[in-house]
């Protein structure tokens, strides 16, 4: 398994492909737009990081151009929203696609996966605890060191284990963990703290647990995510831990915010209500929170409803 292909050329989709690049595979970005696949071919892929910085060469082709069938595992790194339009189309390609992996946040895309389980032999899921932040159309900075984990949401010919393996190996920590709705929950509640709380207080994720008052509402927050999934101690320091390794990063619902892009507040803190909603429970701080950042990314995006 040498060819991976990855939809979306965005913070995420850049810095796996510099690091699948790495480890030697043949990478292909399936671009939104022709420019940014002329950018990464005229000027390689860059990738910043710890060790310093090197330029990677990669395929790179616009998605509506692109064929598929050619690359063994396809990465889907687009954003929760970006699902709506992407997956029928992928629905509609004739054959099928051996592997995919969507690393969304959220689980907003759990029913986008049932779609296309005829498409695909083996679905993954993957929670991408690493941080990434994309300079420019070509260039990305590896911005917080955590781990990729990856869950088998359908697997009937599993291949791909060497893929998790390479990459820990050229420094991109990568891990298949058997529950993949175990690891999925966790994150959402990882999300569902810290992604509205920065975008709200525009804050870094590390000024979070240094400021004693916003860690205070952290923490009500926390434990009324905990009503609705299971949480313990542990996945509270792990949160604190995340903020503590990604303390210079804008979560990508801050940069949404700041960018006047849609958020992915319904695949995260939408998905709590809807939890609550079905075990008859209210969830008065989440319900909060989400027209909250509702209204700031009506407001950004310069619309009304
Ligand atoms: N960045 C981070 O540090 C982290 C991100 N995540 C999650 O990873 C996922 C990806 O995030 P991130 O990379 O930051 O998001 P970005 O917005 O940076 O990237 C998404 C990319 O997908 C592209 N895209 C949209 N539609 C298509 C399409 N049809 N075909 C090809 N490309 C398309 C967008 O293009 P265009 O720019 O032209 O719209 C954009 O380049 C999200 O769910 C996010 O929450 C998780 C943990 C950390
Ligand atoms: C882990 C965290 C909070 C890192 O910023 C993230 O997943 C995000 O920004 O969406």
């Amino acid at each position: 398994m040498r060819k991976i292909g990855i939809i979306g050329g965005g913070s995420i989709g850049l810095l796996l492909a510099g690091y699948l690049s790495k480890a030697n595979y043949e990478v292909t970005i399936y671009t939104n737009t022709e420019k940014q696949a002329k950018s990464l071919s005229t000027e390689k892929l860059i990738l910043h990081n710890q060790q310093g910085t090197t330029a990677y060469t990669v395929n790179s082709i616009p998605f509506d151009q692109a064929d598929y069938y050619t690359d063994d595992c396809l990465f889907v790194a687009v954003k929760q929203y970006h699902l709506k339009t992407l997956v029928p189309k992928l629905k509609d390609l004739p054959g099928s696609i051996r592997t995919m992996v969507f690393l969304q946040n959220g689980m907003g895309h759990l029913k986008y996966l049932n779609e296309l389980t005829s498409k695909s032999e083996n679905i993954y899921v993957g929670i991408v605890e690493h941080g990434a932040l994309k300079k420019s159309d070509f260039v990305v900075t590896h911005t917080g060191i955590g781990e990729l984990k990856i869950g088998s949401y359908r697997e009937r010919q599993a291949k791909s284990s060497a893929i998790w393996e390479n990459l820990t190996k050229v420094g991109f920590r990568t891990k298949h963990y058997s529950d993949w709705l175990q690891i999925m929950e966790r994150k959402l509640v990882v999300n569902g703290v810290i992604n509205p709380l920065t975008a709200l207080y525009r804050v870094k994720n590390g000024e979070l647990v240094r400021n004693p008052y916003f860690q205070k509402i952290m923490r009500q927050l926390f434990d009324e995510i905990a009503h609705v999934i299971d949480c313990n101690e542990n996945d509270w320091e792990q949160i604190l831990q995340i903020c503590e390794n990604t303390s210079e990063n804008h979560s990508s619902m801050l940069r949404d915010i700041e960018e006047g892009r849609e958020t992915e507040i319904e695949a995260i803190t939408g998905v709590l209500l809807d939890k609550g909603n079905n075990q008859e429970m209210t969830l008065p701080l989440n319900k909060f929170i989400f027209n909250c950042v509702k209204g700031i990314e009506l407001r950004e995006r310069g619309g009304t409803k």
